[in-house]
């Protein structure tokens, strides 16, 4: 007996019918279709290739989770994986030993319990960041961005990054440009067409090759060139503790047999804590009356952050209201044309054998999303989802347990975001510090008037905020004060 396939957005399934796509805010229409037909999953066969949407935390949990070990491989991207050099990124790399290695090496630093090694250098530079704000408050996301880069390449390499031009900032911008571009799949014909990688660089329609001998190198230097300034300052006995000293594990530096495989775990450190931390921390808004009240007259520390259920409460709405990862254009560029669509979804697992759910097939290749943008702005679960509400989390001044954590923004079973402990630390800290210290409003125009602006966000690998205005000013003379003084440990 063949068990039928889920039902596509119309109810039944749909192969090869590409005007089925809804062609606006796909997710939520996904959503509202499965609730409609009662199904939890979604059929849609793109250009041949099969794709369920999941839309419920039951059948993620079910499916990713229970059932992690069908659903822990990644779908490959030819462009990325192999023209574009990223093939031994953790999250790339397809599930089997090198990605077991490399997850195990990179837990061992991220786990719950370690992450908190890296509190010191977190705390150091989010004092930094105050600084900068206090200094040049206009270049606000320059200054958040370069401040998580230089605390990741400091962990990761045991490296200092050496001020604003810093060549491993840099290096790590042009690449993380490139991986952006080419994380949309279907912006290149050759992840639909794999054979192409095959065509000389001179034909016609082969410029995706030359794209990528221009981009490789950034992926290239930005693997190689922070491994080995690291490598030079230990060498030279210079070195601070690092994961890089650590994973030496007593070895010698020259001939490590372990070589690449701790280039690929500082690299991912990298490129994880380069790129998505920064964009939840542009969402912050207020907590300050408690952090007076708690606090007093000095900055926050990580041991206040459990005593600070507001701050907490302004992490868990910032991660809800706007995923980072990835987008929704990853499905929608399978198209031939392009649907204006930004909304993201959870990274996509590929299924590596038939599986069965509620009595319908899930074809072996499929690749699997979760609807997180639907289900983190389900009206059943959290009222008045548009709106940025802290208080939703919140009961009698505590975080109420019951409402449900915005998590699956980190991903579900094998392939759970492993840096997740670590990004929680990075947010804590800067939320608390900065709101403790400066006032956030609009910006103003000449006339003194606010200036209403929409913040609007733009695609690639994650999703990043178009640059606005804000006025930032410290909170009174003493907070500026506090931050002058601020000691740099
Ligand atoms: C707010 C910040 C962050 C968010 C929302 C986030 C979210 C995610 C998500 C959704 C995934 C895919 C999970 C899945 O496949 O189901 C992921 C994977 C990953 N993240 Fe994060 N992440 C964040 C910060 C970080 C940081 C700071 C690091 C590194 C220090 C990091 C390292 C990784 C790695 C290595 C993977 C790939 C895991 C694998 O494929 O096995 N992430 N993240």
């Amino acid at each position: 007996n063949r068990l039928p396939l889920p039902p596509g957005p119309r109810g039944y399934p749909i192969i090869g019918n590409l005007l089925d796509m809804p062609s606006e805010h796909q997710w939520v229409k996904y959503h509202e279709w499965s609730k409609k037909y009662n199904s939890d999953i979604i059929y849609l066969n793109v250009l041949g290739s099969p794709i369920v949407v999941l839309n419920s935390y039951k059948a993620a949990n079910d499916l990713l989770g229970v059932r992690s070990a069908l659903y822990s491989d990644r779908p490959l991207s030819t462009m990325l994986n192999e023209l574009l050099g990223w093939k031994t990124l953790l999250s790339f790399l397809p599930y089997g030993h090198a990605w077991r290695a490399r997850r195990r090496a990179f837990w061992q630093e991220f786990n719950s319990e370690r992450s908190t090694n890296h509190r010191p250098k977190q705390l150091w530079y989010s004092r930094d960041l105050l600084r900068r704000l206090l200094e040049d408050p206009k270049r606000f996301l320059h200054h958040i961005d370069y401040t998580l880069s230089a605390t990741i390449i400091a962990i990761a390499y045991g490296v200092d990054v050496q001020g604003e031009d810093d060549p491993n900032v840099e290096r790590a911008g042009k690449a993380l440009v490139n991986l952006k571009d080419a994380a949309i799949s279907g912006s290149f014909m050759v992840d639909m067409l794999p054979f192409l990688k095959y065509i000389p660089a001179w034909m016609p329609g082969a410029g995706f090759k030359a794209y990528a001998e221009r981009a490789r190198p950034h992926t290239t230097d930005m693997r190689e060139a922070p491994y080995q300034q690291g490598c030079s300052r230990l060498r030279e006995g210079k070195g601070e503790p690092s994961i890089l000293s650590r994973s030496l594990g007593g070895h010698s530096i020259d001939g490590h047999p372990d070589e690449e495989l701790i280039k690929d775990v500082t690299w991912v450190a990298y490129t994880g804590g380069a790129e998505t931390s920064p964009l939840v921390i542009y969402t912050f808004r207020k907590g300050q009356e408690e952090l007076d009240a708690y606090l007093g007259a000095r900055l926050p520390a990580f041991e206040d952050i459990p005593h600070l259920p507001y701050v907490r409460a302004i992490m868990l709405e910032v991660l809800r209201w706007q995923s980072v990862l990835p987008l929704g254009k990853c499905l929608s560029s399978f198209l031939p044309w392009s649907i204006p669509d930004d909304r993201p979804l959870g990274a996509p697992h590929r299924l590596t054998m038939d599986d069965e759910y509620k009595g319908y097939i899930i074809p072996k290749g499929s690749t699997i999303f979760v609807n997180v943008w639907a289900l983190l702005r389900d009206e059943e679960v959290y009222s008045d989802p548009g709106t940025f509400k802290p208080e939703r989390f919140l009961k009698d001044g505590e975080i109420d347990p019951k409402t449900l954590d915005p998590i699956p923004n980190f991903g579900f079973g094998r392939r759970i975001c492993p840096g997740r402990f670590f990004a929680m630390d990075s947010l804590a800290i800067s939320v608390a510090s900065i709101l403790s210290c400066f006032d956030i409003a609009k910006a103003k125009d000449a006339r003194g008037r606010d200036i209403e602006q929409d913040i609007q966000w733009e695609g690639g690998f994650t999703r990043h905020i178009i640059p606005f205005e804000c006025a930032i000013t410290p909170r009174s003379a003493k907070a500026a004060k506090l931050v002058r003084d601020s000691e740099l440990m």
